[in-house]
């Protein structure tokens, strides 16, 4: 493996997480800004990203071609949105570079399409990029595993600022993923994601997700498996988002010398099970 600065291009740069990888790229050795886009049509482009960043001027100029951005680059961190990542996904295979995606909202078709991208792209998607969430999602599917779904139902809530536009939250989902692992059933046919008006009793077995939104809360999350007279929770708070630029960091110098393919952050972490 090179022992140089990876070369890393930040799309969604003038965004909430774009801004916080450029400031941690900044700081940290092992990695280098590359490059910087955003949309075309953005008032961003044009504008020095270390500037948006409030890091003052660091020569790097956001730009609106990402393919341009890619071909000479070795990684790129995306929080963006599904439509872009799916794009972004597509010209990284094309470029052969690592992809790190953080987005979150993907459906089904949008995750097939990066699937096909990872024949050639090194990705590594996750709907949280921090230790402690990935950590909890391990110890949530032990949970799971070892509480009897007739006796101890499960309930996952979350909380975030007001400007999220996707729920239940990708981080919701991976404890939901976890415990449904852990429980070997199929989540997407045991999630309840609405309840409203006469819902009837709760049905046993099932994993119900509950959002919040409001104010400028990074991510509040918590798994309940609430049994007869006793609860037990685990729970995560963010209290920056820097913990998850330090997430995709890592995840991209981990996949720098890997085979193509889709990963995790458990890969990255070592926390995988299977
Ligand atoms: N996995 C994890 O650990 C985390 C995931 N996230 C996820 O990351 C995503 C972004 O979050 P956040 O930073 O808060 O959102 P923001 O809206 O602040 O930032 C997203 C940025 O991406 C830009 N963008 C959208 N489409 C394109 C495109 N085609 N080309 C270039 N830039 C584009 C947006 O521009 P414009 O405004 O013009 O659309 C915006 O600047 C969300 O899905 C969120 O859930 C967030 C934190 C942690
Ligand atoms: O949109 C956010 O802000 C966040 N999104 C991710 C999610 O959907 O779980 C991760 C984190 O909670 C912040």
């Amino acid at each position: 493996m090179s022992d140089a600065a990876m070369k890393l291009v930040v799309v969604g740069a003038a965004g909430r997480m774009g801004q916080t990888l450029i400031r941690l790229i900044h700081s940290i050795d092992g990695v280098t800004l590359h490059a910087a886009v955003e949309r075309a049509g953005s008032p961003f482009v044009g504008k020095d990203a270390g500037e948006i960043a409030g890091l003052g001027s660091i020569g790097v100029v956001i730009g609106d071609d990402p393919l341009n951005a890619f071909l000479d680059a070795e990684g790129v961190l995306d929080f963006t949105s599904p439509a872009a990542t799916v794009e972004f996904s597509g010209l990284a295979a094309q470029a052969r570079i690592v992809h790190v995606i953080g987005t979150t909202g993907c459906l089904p078709d949008d995750n097939a399409k990066i699937g096909a991208a990872a024949r050639h792209a090194r990705i590594v998607k996750s709907g949280n990029m921090s230790l402690g969430v990935n950590l909890l999602s391990v110890l949530a599917e032990q949970a799971a595993r070892a509480l009897d779904p007739d006796d101890w139902d499960i309930e996952i809530l979350e909380m975030h600022h007001k400007h999220k536009v996707d729920a239940p939250s990708g981080t919701a989902l991976l404890f939901g993923e976890a415990a449904a692992k852990g429980r070997s059933i199929d989540l997407a046919s045991k999630s309840v994601r609405v309840r409203d008006g006469h819902t009837g009793a709760r049905e046993a077995g099932t994993i119900g997700f509950a959002t919040l939104r409001g104010g400028s809360v990074i991510g509040e999350h918590s798994v309940l498996f609430a049994g007869e007279g006793e609860i037990v929770t685990l729970s995560h708070s963010a209290a920056d988002r820097s913990i998850f630029a330090r997430g995709a960091i890592k995840a991209a110098l981990w996949a720098r010398d890997k085979k193509p393919g889709l990963y995790s952050m458990l890969d990255v972490l070592g926390l995988s099970s299977s």
